[in-house]
């Protein structure tokens, strides 16, 4: 197999890590971070007063966009797992599920959806939770997770925390081991990741 260059890394760099292949992938994931911190939207006092949200859906309307935001989730997982992949993707009810089936594909690994409470047939674990703007309860189906199973956690924001925290919780109920949550945005003012058990990735922060 040729060497690897920084400009075009060959398969087995990938996966050993090889020193040209990290720079060429933190070159490249920086550059998205560029273009997919241009698109988010915010709206003032939505769902409620003195709620700064924060739009993420302009990404998904633009395919190149769309696919930075997956390959970014890619990288960052590829460049820091240490060799270890994921068994399971979980994504978080609703906007976790409009990156995790992809990620998940791309990882070859599993994609188990975490949903609010009453949308799951059969026998469910349950955790309730506060979030940014509210109360609500997460499930999650019975043996949807084996023990054992590596587990990352992906949403589209992290903000105080509540929603992803009450996710690892039906996780560890399961027996899975996590290995890290990853979100796209993370509002840092909140603190959310103080409240979780394993490595927490964003790749953007916003001030909101
Ligand atoms: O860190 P937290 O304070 O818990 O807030 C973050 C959560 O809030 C949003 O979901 P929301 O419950 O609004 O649901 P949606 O994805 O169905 O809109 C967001 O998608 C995260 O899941
Ligand atoms: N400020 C915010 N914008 C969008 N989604 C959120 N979820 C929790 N807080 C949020």
């Amino acid at each position: 197999m040729s060497q690897s260059s920084a400009s075009a890394p060959d398969a087995s760099a990938q996966v050993t890590g090889h020193p040209a292949a990290h720079a060429s992938r933190a070159a490249e994931l920086a550059s998205l971070k560029v273009s997919l911190r241009g698109a988010l939207r915010q709206f003032p006092d939505f769902p409620s007063p003195g709620i700064l949200f924060e739009d993420i859906l302009p990404i998904f309307a633009d395919p190149t966009l769309h696919e930075a935001l997956i390959r970014s989730l890619e990288l960052h997982i590829l460049e820091n797992a240490g060799g270890v992949k994921p068994d399971v993707i979980v994504g978080l009810e609703a906007r976790g599920f409009l990156m995790g089936p992809s990620l998940a594909l791309r990882l070859g690994a599993a994609f188990v959806p975490v949903r609010k409470q009453g949308k799951l047939p059969g026998p469910c674990e349950t955790q309730g939770y506060e979030k940014e703007y509210g109360t609500d309860f997460f499930q999650m189906q019975a043996g949807a997770i084996k023990p054992g199973q590596k587990v990352i956690v992906v949403d589209d924001i992290i903000a105080t925390g509540g929603s992803a925290q009450a996710g690892g919780e039906l996780i560890k109920k399961m027996g899975g081991e996590l290995l890290g949550f990853i979100f796209l945005l993370e509002l840092e003012f909140l603190h959310g990741r103080d409240k979780l058990p394993a490595p927490v990735y964003t790749l953007l922060t916003g001030q909101a």
